[in-house]
């Protein structure tokens, strides 16, 4: 039997940006738009070419570059603001107007001012005059969800006779049930005599946490169409995520029943390029694109993913474009995590020895969230950590600016060779590269910084900033952390720690 494919119509760029803080400037929103089309979104909704000239010539611009996907603008139910969606989308392949009007009696009296009688009459005339201009209408009933049946199922059958080919049921201030928001759309599909000359779309908001669960079940009831955002940003609770329903659809296939054209792969590249675009962070426990979705603490969960991964993962983060799953050492984990991981660091131990490690190792978790490589291999060691370091930084300074190439300058002093002065320069994208740079001239090792964060440890301007930071050398991970109020001299202070234990583990070895 032939699978339906539900259309993915993405609206990162439109409500995604509704996020308080979220907009983006033309280019970022460009570049937004063509990793949807790589990612395979069907529809992407690039803006609400009425809203700014801004957002105008984003959508324009979005238009003329994007090729496969549909490229639609939002406009409410007047003559004004569907021909300048038109005017932006004109220039996309495959172009689509979006006109959307309320249909609860909430939003009818309270905000429009009208009648029943009179927004039926404006959607109508809305859309045949879209439909005059584009081939490619949508009709969204706002507020559907909290929407009388009678009235929206009347609404949705003249829309369709008016030309939409498309009919999106809006759950707009996430209100409904998963159950009952699917009943709705099987009533909908009972009710509305031509619904078949359209696809049924929702558009569900997470005010609840339910815009997933309430997507899903419209699909189970019939809906072909899901609007959603990247990483769930959007108005308020945000939107339905997209990686969710996609992910859903792919590791429940016999459930669903139904395909898409997402390629799941680009998954992951897509959450960071909008989360770092639009500054909105995506909490760590996120499902699918959180730091912590392919993670792994405690011990019996650590036991199992080693000895069959299926066991506590139910995708595969290569699926997801996440390279791999990570077992994360601390409190909760158990002897077959940390034993692994010595092994993995080429140390063969002894079962005593292999004890006794545990052991001091369960007394540091207790006062350290997380055990890094570096820590293991001090508890292996004894010694590594109170070791004297091998580099010392005697002085930095760095110069950058709107009008300068950043350039730093660094003097070390290496305590292998009698503590001799070490004097190097190095330029780079930003004043901390510019730094590592001198210093990697200077040090040699071969040492890639994996992870690096910067924070206020205290308040004011004149904050204490602290670097946290990882760094792979040979297959380990050394940690590094530096304080300052200076956060390039915190930054360098990090560095230099990483590097020194990275050195240290290297001379024992
Ligand atoms: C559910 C959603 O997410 S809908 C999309 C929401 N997104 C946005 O609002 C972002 C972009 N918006 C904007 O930039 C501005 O609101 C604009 C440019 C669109 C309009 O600005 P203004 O003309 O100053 O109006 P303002 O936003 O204050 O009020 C909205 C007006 O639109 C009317 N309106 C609201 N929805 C619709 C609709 N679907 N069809 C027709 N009119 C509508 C309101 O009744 C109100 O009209 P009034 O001025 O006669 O009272
Ligand atoms: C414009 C519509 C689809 C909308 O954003 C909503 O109802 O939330």
């Amino acid at each position: 039997m032939k699978q339906d494919k539900i259309i993915f119509f993405d609206t990162t760029l439109r409500d995604g940006e509704q996020s308080p803080g979220a907009s983006m400037n033309f280019q970022e929103k460009l570049l937004v738009a063509k990793q949807l089309e790589t990612l395979g979104v069907d529809v992407i909704e690039a803006g609400f070419p009425i809203s700014s000239p801004g957002d105008f010539e984003s959508v324009k611009a979005i238009a003329k570059a994007v090729k496969k996907s549909s490229v639609a603008g939002l406009a409410r139910a007047s003559e004004k603001d569907i021909k300048a969606a038109w005017d932006a989308v004109k220039y996309a392949k495959k172009p689509r107007i979006h006109i959307f009007l309320a249909t609860s009696d909430l939003h009818i009296e309270k905000k429009l001012q009208k009648t029943r009688a009179q927004i039926l009459e404006m959607a109508v005339k809305a859309v045949k005059y879209g439909k005059s201009l584009c081939k490619d209408i949508e009709f969204s009933a706002e507020d559907a969800g909290r929407s009388d049946m009678d009235f929206l199922c009347k609404v949705v059958e003249a829309v369709i006779n008016a030309g939409a080919s498309t009919v999106n049921i809006p759950d707009t201030v996430g209100y409904t049930m998963p159950a009952e928001f699917g009943a709705k759309i099987a009533e909908i599909k009972k009710r509305v005599p031509n619904i078949n000359k359209a696809i049924i779309s929702v558009h569900c908001h997470n005010d609840l946490g339910l815009a997933v669960a309430n997507s899903l079940s419209a699909i189970e009831n019939g809906a072909r169409q899901v609007e959603c955002t990247i990483n769930g940003i959007g108005e308020r609770a945000g939107n339905a995520s997209l990686e969710e329903i996609a992910m859903a659809i792919k590791v429940r296939p016999h459930y669903y029943n139904v395909g898409h054209n997402i390629n799941t792969k680009e998954i992951y590249k897509t959450s960071k390029l909008v989360s770092s675009l639009t500054g909105v962070a995506v909490q760590v426990n996120k499902a699918v694109v959180g730091a912590n979705a392919f993670a792994h603490e405690s011990g019996i969960h650590q036991d199992g993913v080693l000895k069959s991964r299926e066991t506590y993962e139910i995708m595969n983060p290569a699926d997801v474009g996440v390279p791999e799953s990570s077992l994360v050492l601390g409190k909760h984990s158990g002897r077959h995590a940390l034993f692994n991981r010595i092994k993995s660091l080429g140390y063969k131990l002894e079962s005593k020895a292999l004890e006794q490690i545990f052991e001091k190792f369960k007394v540091l978790a207790d006062k350290k969230k997380v055990i890094f490589d570096d820590d293991i291999v001090a508890l292996i060691e004894e010694d590594a950590a109170s070791e004297k370091e091998i580099f010392s930084l005697v002085y930095q300074s760095a110069t950058s600016g709107t009008a300068t190439i950043p350039t730093a300058t660094v003097r070390i002093t290496d305590n292998n060779k009698k503590d001799k002065v070490l004097q190097e320069a190095a330029c780079g994208v930003g004043p901390v590269d510019a730094t590592y740079r001198a210093i990697d001239k200077i040090t040699k090792m071969d040492i890639k910084l994996t992870d690096f964060s910067l924070k206020a440890v205290s308040s004011g301007v004149d904050a204490l900033g602290e670097v946290f930071l990882k760094a792979k050398h040979k297959g380990m991970i050394f940690s590094g952390k530096g304080t300052s109020t200076d956060i390039v001299e915190a930054s360098a202070k990090a560095y230099m720690q990483a590097i020194n234990k990275a050195k240290a583990f290297d001379k024992k070895k």
